[in-house]
């Protein structure tokens, strides 16, 4: 398994009712971000669940997604070793920020506690493991989500619409956090945004969608 793979999304076509709604077919390298815009219904939040693996039955898609040399796209979601982010940071809520960053760690990782002090430190929220997710603010909670997305070590990242909800200042510090972070652990990433300030600071290509 090498440590940075590309994402090959190799003719992917998706149909409804037997009309296309997209067609791609791109090459994501390591610490690259590929962004997807395009009109509401143009089918990008469809390209998500399919990469992702839980695309609703109503779509048929044809074509082929490799990580590296494994083909993902008829892994199940869960063997498929996406890490995802939302709008929302979907903390777990009966769990503590560090109870948040150690769930997503996998079982053989050495040194689990020492990965989540670094990782508290490295956003700024040293001292906050204890914490309720409930009493952080919005940003700190979209921080504890993107460490607790890095913790899992996924292979590669979709980011679906990660700063819609963050007020402006905060908005620009987040994304070149996770932009940094992304390109620091050489992942590749998939975005789907209609904000063209998310694409410049994503500094990758841009596709549009229908
Ligand atoms: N489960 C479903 N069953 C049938 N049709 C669906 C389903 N989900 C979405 N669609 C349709 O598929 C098309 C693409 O939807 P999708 O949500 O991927 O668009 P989008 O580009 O993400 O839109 P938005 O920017 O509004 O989120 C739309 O015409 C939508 O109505």
């Amino acid at each position: 398994m090498t440590l940075n793979p590309t994402l090959h999304i190799q003719q992917v076509q998706i149909t409804l009712h037997g009309e296309t709604l997209l067609a791609i077919d791109r090459t994501i390298a390591p610490g690259e971000v590929l962004t997807v815009m395009g009109p509401s219904g143009s089918g990008k939040s469809t390209l998500l669940a399919y990469l992702a693996g839980f695309i609703s039955p109503a779509f048929k898609a044809q074509g082929q997604v490799f990580l590296a040399d494994t083909r993902l796209d008829t892994l199940p979601a869960e063997k498929r070793g996406l890490g995802l982010l939302f709008q929302d940071p979907l903390l777990f809520p009966h769990l503590s920020v560090g109870g948040n960053l150690r769930f997503g760690i996998p079982q053989r990782t050495a040194n689990k506690q020492a990965q989540v002090v670094q990782a508290l430190h490295q956003v700024g929220l040293a001292g906050y493991e204890a914490r309720d997710p409930a009493t952080l603010s919005g940003g700190q909670q979209a921080r504890v989500a993107l460490m607790r997305l890095l913790l899992s070590q996924p292979r590669a990242v979709l980011l679906d619409e990660p700063f819609s909800k963050l007020d402006m200042a905060l908005r620009q510090e987040m994304r070149s956090l996770v932009f940094n972070q992304l390109r620091d652990a050489g992942l590749p990433a998939l975005l789907v945004t209609h904000d063209h300030a998310d694409a410049d600071a994503a500094g990758g290509p841009i596709i549009e969608l229908g």
